[in-house]
């Protein structure tokens, strides 16, 4: 590809421009993308994708999460350095051996803990998505009272839906000390990506301030919940003071390496961010396709009532829920639509993909969009780009190829861990709000759109705000 001349057209929109290159590009190839003075390698067709996620060995996603404790939290040097040993692609301390740097590396102890934790089948699954349900009954409960309520959409997710996740995760005691956590995790996430691309930092005070208070209230959380529980029980998964026990197992990882509070309060605050920047957005474009459709409404009630039960008391079979042909179709849809994530890769060793040279020290994107919008998924009446509920109810082998051009969370050895966590939230909290209310949406300030510049980077926030009407039924 020649040199574009700007960059503007690819950070402004990155989206479109991705479907610009697939236009006008043959489909199956990698391309070389020549952006401010740098290559880009672009990979945009499945079947490559397939091909580089797999790639661990000459890929690496660690450099990139270096640069984002770096740039985005600022994670003090020294302790980065510490954190850093071992990394794919980060060289060892002098004096180091690299057979040492790979013995003591914690990607694998964190990934482990992920597995152990949040991981399909696990009872860490199983405890905190009932958590999850019992904190987002009590929200909306409070909200909406015995009556009907109109309630704006961002409040609704963006508030509520965010501190019940959080409270799961992070404890009951978090809330205390930065009651404020929801309003500003929003203002610093306008920044991220800017603050990944090196704005200069006086154009982001909003995003900057947040972040700083954030990780300020991280500290105190980390140092009551470390005073009141310094050791979690053995077969305890979830406690107050920490949330779940994978916290904990994090910030002790990180003690017995030697890193300085702060850097253990930057840390959970990337898991904070990992948490909270895709799941709400999600959701939050869920109800909208839901609520644009009045005739699916009906259609997913119905199906809901087979796993959901409201009375006497809450409870959710959830292999059940999770099997709902309608909803799941509904639900892959909506992240086909909403997600829109790079899946970058820096290139550390000389690779071959397909018989194309990779280079060393370039980095790599395999936009999730690209796929997302692939021919497999479009169907004479009802074209790609549009959200269809119905989209995923095809045949086995049609799902099969449909699947491969699915990849909201990425995949290879990062593969997001927290899907299963994400999938176990995002069903409850909208089954329970089906089978509770009957609801409809008003879009009074336009047709809520993608956010614009915020695709890249995972789910991508609603534009505006839009109000609810929940009516219990
Ligand atoms: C619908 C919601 C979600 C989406 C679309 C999503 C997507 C992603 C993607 C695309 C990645 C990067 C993978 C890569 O490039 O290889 C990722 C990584 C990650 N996600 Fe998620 N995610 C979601 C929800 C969650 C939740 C709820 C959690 C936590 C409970 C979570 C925790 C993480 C973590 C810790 C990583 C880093 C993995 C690593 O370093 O190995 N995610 N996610």
């Amino acid at each position: 590809m020649p040199w574009l001349g700007s960059a503007i057209p690819f950070s402004r929109d990155f989206d479109h421009f991705i479907q610009w290159v697939r236009k006008i590009m043959p489909p199956d190839i990698p391309y070389s993308l020549y952006l401010g003075g740098r290559t880009i390698y672009l990979v945009t067709s499945p079947r490559l994708y397939a091909k580089v996620i797999r790639i661990s060995k000459t890929m690496s996603f660690d450099l990139l999460e270096r640069d984002i404790f770096r740039k985005i939290f600022e994670m003090p040097k020294q302790d980065l350095e510490q954190y850093c040993i071992g990394m794919h692609g980060v060289a060892p301390p002098p004096g180091m051996s690299q057979e040492e740097a790979n013995r003591i590396e914690m990607a694998t102890k964190f990934a482990g803990q992920f597995k152990e934790n949040w991981f399909s089948q696990t009872e860490g699954l199983k405890i905190l998505s009932q958590r999850f349900i019992v904190e987002w009954e009590r929200h909306i409960d409070d909200i909406i009272g015995k009556g009907e309520v109109k309630i704006s959409l961002k409040r609704l997710i963006e508030h509520h839906f965010f501190w019940a996740a959080t409270s799961v995760h992070f404890g009951s005691h978090l809330k205390d000390i930065a009651p404020d956590a929801a309003e500003l995790f929003w203002e610093f996430e306008e920044g991220f990506l800017k603050l990944f691309q090196d704005t200069p930092r006086w154009m982001l005070p909003g995003a900057i301030r947040a972040r700083d208070k954030l990780i300020g209230s991280m500290e105190k959380w980390l140092l009551q919940a470390l005073e009141k529980v310094p050791e979690f029980a053995s077969d305890e998964i979830w406690n107050e003071w920490w949330g779940g026990r994978i916290l904990w197992q994090r910030v002790k990882t990180l003690t017995a390496r030697g890193l300085s509070l702060r850097a253990k309060a930057v840390h959970q605050f990337g898991l904070l961010w990992g948490l909270n920047a895709n799941t709400p957005p999600v959701i939050s474009w869920m109800l909208i396709y839901i609520l644009r459709n009045p005739l699916l409404l009906p259609k997913l009630q119905k199906e809901v009532e087979s796993a959901i039960v409201l009375a006497p008391k809450l409870s959710i079979d959830w292999s059940a829920l999770m099997r709902l042909p309608l909803f799941l179709s509904v639900y892959q849809e909506s992240l086909r639509l909403s997600v829109s994530n790079m899946t970058a890769r820096i290139v550390t060793d000389d690779t071959d993909v397909d018989g194309y040279i990779f280079k060393k020290g370039r980095m790599m994107l395999a936009p999730s969009r690209a796929l997302h919008l692939s021919p497999v998924f479009d169907h004479p009446s009802h074209p790609v780009n549009e959200f269809w509920g119905e989209r995923f109810l095809v045949d086995e082998g049609e799902k099969l190829k449909m699947m491969n051009s699915w990849r909201p969370f990425a995949g290879g050895i990062t593969y997001c861990p927290g899907r299963y966590v994400a999938a176990a939230e995002i069903y409850g909290a909208i089954g329970i709000l089906i089978l509770k209310f009957d609801m409809r949406l008003e879009e009074p300030y336009g047709s809520i759109q993608h956010s614009p510049g915020r695709a890249g980077t995972g789910a991508v926030r609603p534009d505006r705000d839009g109000y609810i009407f929940l009516k219990r039924k």
